[in-house]
């Protein structure tokens, strides 16, 4: 007897085995799917009506700094590195572990809400945010943010962080929470601070999580400092391999690009962040195009500034036609894969399909509404005109999260709550209070 089954929906299945399916239905067991296929032939306990709907795997972001809900639009329009030296790193230092799951929270809570099962994250009081996790019943791949800026103290305290957190949080959560090693970027970590990690990854056999290129100002200091660019130079010290996630690779090279195919590194691409930031353009078709595994993310919600994957799918497509003046360069099924597919591959997972085995996380698109009518091509809809808004219903680890619109693993007004009192640590002078929490007539 299967958990859940969901009937009625079209199917889109991300799997070339089997393709889509114009009205099938889905069997989860176990936190697994059991059944993908016109018919189940058996009972569930709970059954699922899609009508209307697409029923497809949950969207995997690949790069995100959670916690930084608490500092939406706190800094914006800043050139990148006076927005990250002048701004966010002071204010971050003033949160602690508290204010970090409450914005954890919040980021869990809209991800779900717009379609996101599984995400890779990087921050500070990592801890906080495996709790947060493990609260709301996603799925993430945790790393904590090691920087050393070339001080062996920092450098040793930084690692010992990591490697806590590895220890306890590997596995955590029934297995949906796993974890990575997470040196920020080769500018802001020493050359021996990254071949202590790489070397310790290797031996706990955890994976990577890093900034690679993001910005011309990193590839200058680099060249500088080594002569040589952040691929080369971590190339050189045996980083890359095929368990390593970097995330922007904008400022590459045709060497540089060849050099993460043929050693597997995984890209995850943020357009909406990048675009925002005024970072560049990664050269995402020809990284594709020579074989690498690229994958979507929001970042940080400091430079998005929201965690809606749809947006970034659409954004992603857009970016890159008009980048190349060329609409063919990527479609929407390559938008799609990316944001399934290969986010699931990347953080080693297997989610991303709806297929036989593979974990009970998907999603629940609702297509009867304006901007989704008529209806001629699934994908297209889902890349170009869908948006976060449109997800009804969300499984993760064959639980259900949210139902018709209602998220039933926490409540939305206490995350909200708690997230903008955790801002105030921030001591900004701007917040504005919209719950009306400091307004004593809002309880009434
Ligand atoms: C893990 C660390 O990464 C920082 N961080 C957040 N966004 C970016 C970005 N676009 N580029 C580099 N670092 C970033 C966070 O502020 C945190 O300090
Ligand atoms: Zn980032």
């Amino acid at each position: 007897m299967a958990d859940i089954l969901i009937k009625n929906g079209y199917i889109l299945t991300m799997d070339p085995d089997t393709g889509d399916l114009k009205k099938g239905e889905v069997a989860i067991e176990n936190g697994r799917i059991i059944y993908v296929g016109l018919s189940y032939n058996g009972k569930a306990d709970k059954i699922i009506d899609a009508s209307g709907s697409v029923v497809m795997p949950g969207l995997v972001n690949t790069h995100n700094h959670a916690g930084m809900t608490l500092l939406r639009g706190y800094a914006d329009d800043l050139p990148l590195a006076e927005w990250l030296e002048d701004y966010i790193w002071p204010v971050e230092a003033k949160l602690g572990p508290e204010e970090i799951y409450a914005g954890v929270r919040l980021a869990c809570l809209e991800m779900i809400k717009s379609g996101t099962t599984t995400f890779a994250d990087m921050y500070i009081h990592e801890q906080a945010a495996a709790r947060a996790v493990e609260d709301c019943g996603m799925r993430a791949a945790l790393s904590y943010g090691m920087i050393d800026f070339g001080d062996p103290e920092r450098a040793e305290s930084s690692l010992l962080k990591g490697r806590n957190f590895v220890k306890d949080f590997n596995g955590a959560a029934n297995g949906r929470i796993s974890v990575m090693y997470g040196p920020h970027a080769p500018h802001t970590c020493s050359q021996q601070f990254l071949q202590d990690v790489r070397e310790q990854a290797r031996k706990d056999d955890v994976k990577v999580h890093i900034h690679v290129l993001e910005t011309e100002a990193e590839l200058n200091q680099m060249k500088e400092k080594y002569g040589k660019c952040s691929v080369n130079m971590l190339h050189d010290i045996g980083f890359f391999d095929s368990d390593v996630l970097a995330a922007h690779c904008i400022w590459l090279s045709e060497g540089d690009m060849d050099i993460l195919a043929e050693t597997g590194v995984h890209v995850s691409h943020d357009p909406v962040s990048n675009m925002k930031t005024a970072a560049g353009i990664a050269p995402v078709p020809q990284l594709l195009e020579k074989g690498v595994n690229v994958s979507l993310s929001t970042d940080g919600c400091a430079s998005n500034n929201n965690l809606d994957m749809f947006g970034v799918m659409k954004t992603a497509a857009l970016l890159h036609k008009v980048n190349s003046m060329d609409l063919t360069v990527i479609d929407a099924r390559k938008v799609l894969e990316m944001a399934t597919v290969n986010g699931a591959k990347a953080l080693g997972i297997e989610a991303g399909m709806i297929k036989e085995g593979y974990y009970g996380d998907l999603i629940v698109v609702d297509m009867k509404r304006p901007h989704l009518t008529p209806l001629y091509d699934v994908d297209s809809h889902l890349v170009y005109s869908a948006r976060g808004s449109d997800v009804t219903t969300v499984l993760v680890d064959g639980k259900v999260l949210m139902e018709n619109g209602q998220v039933l693993c926490m409540d939305e007004y206490e995350i909200m709550v708690e997230a903008s009192k955790a801002a105030k640590k921030t001591d900004s002078q701007h917040l504005i209070d919209v719950l009306g929490l400091n307004d004593p007539s809002a309880d009434q």
